[in-house]
């Protein structure tokens, strides 16, 4: 079971889908934090983060780990925990960039189907664009939208400086949150944008609870239909 959930930041990605792989007993990758951890540790190993072709030769030196328990995400650069560096104001504001560059992208994406053919009991995959490239034939697919509003209410609790102080800004917040959905819309490579066969589901009015729920009922859901096909295809063979 192949579960994709794409959407822009902040509409609840991370939050319902740990939560729905752990209900289901389902493996988890969260793919925005593998590209935080590639833009990382560019910054940390001083590659020019405003220079495209610096970034692509530089797209496949790191190794990148990420961990698939939903109960405990876990990301790695080098072998060094980047879960919390990853999350600074310093990174958000430069990862767009480092992710619209295509080595960047073929990397990372290699990696994602990897993880993916590799967790043998299913998975939740989030991110920008995993129900149109990454894995085009998952079994459900789920596009998470919310007002601009509601998501950088929802992020301005969460977002540290570099120096690891909370960013209360709301208006600052909602501007940055939008230039970087402009910027991974309308990049060449892999934008963000819904599959045609995905679910739209409009959280801004709903609880993290009702939204967990939804999609746990749409995998069910799903879960069935690929029951009821499968005994089909193998009587075809
Ligand atoms: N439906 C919701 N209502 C209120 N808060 C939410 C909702 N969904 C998520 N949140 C909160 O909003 C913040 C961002 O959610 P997150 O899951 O990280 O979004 P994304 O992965 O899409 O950027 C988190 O603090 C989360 O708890
Ligand atoms: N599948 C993905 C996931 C993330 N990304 C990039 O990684 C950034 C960070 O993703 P994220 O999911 O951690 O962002 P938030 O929604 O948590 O703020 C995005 O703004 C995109 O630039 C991507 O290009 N493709």
């Amino acid at each position: 079971m192949i579960v994709a959930i794409d959407g822009p930041s902040g509409t609840g990605k991370s939050s319902t889908s740990k939560a729905v792989a752990a209900q289901l007993g389902l493996s988890y990758l969260d793919t925005g934090a593998q590209y935080r951890a590639i833009t990382w540790w560019m910054l940390s190993n001083g590659v020019d983060v405003s220079d495209q072709e610096a970034i692509a030769a530089a797209a496949d030196k790191p190794s990148i780990v990420s961990g698939t328990d939903p109960r405990q995400p876990a990301i790695s650069a080098d072998g060094l925990d980047a879960a919390g560096p990853i999350r600074t104001q310093e990174v958000t504001a430069a990862v767009s960039a480092v992710s619209a560059v295509p080595e960047v992208r073929t990397r990372i994406t290699e990696l994602q189907r990897a993880i993916a053919a590799e967790a043998g009991g299913g998975i939740v995959v989030e991110g920008r664009d995993i129900g149109t490239t990454v894995l085009p034939g998952a079994d459900l697919k789920v596009f998470l939208t919310a007002s601009p509003e509601a998501r950088a209410a929802r992020r301005s609790g969460e977002l540290k400086t570099t120096e690891g102080k909370p960013v209360t800004d709301l208006a600052a917040t909602q501007q940055a949150l939008t230039a970087r959905d402009k910027a991974d819309s309308s990049r060449k490579a892999s934008p963000l944008k819904k599959a045609e066969d995905a679910v739209e589901v409009d959280t801004t009015e709903l609880t993290l609870e009702q939204v967990i729920e939804c999609v746990v009922t749409l995998v069910e859901k799903a879960a069935a239909r690929k029951a009821e096909a499968e005994p089909v295809e193998e009587a075809a063979r």
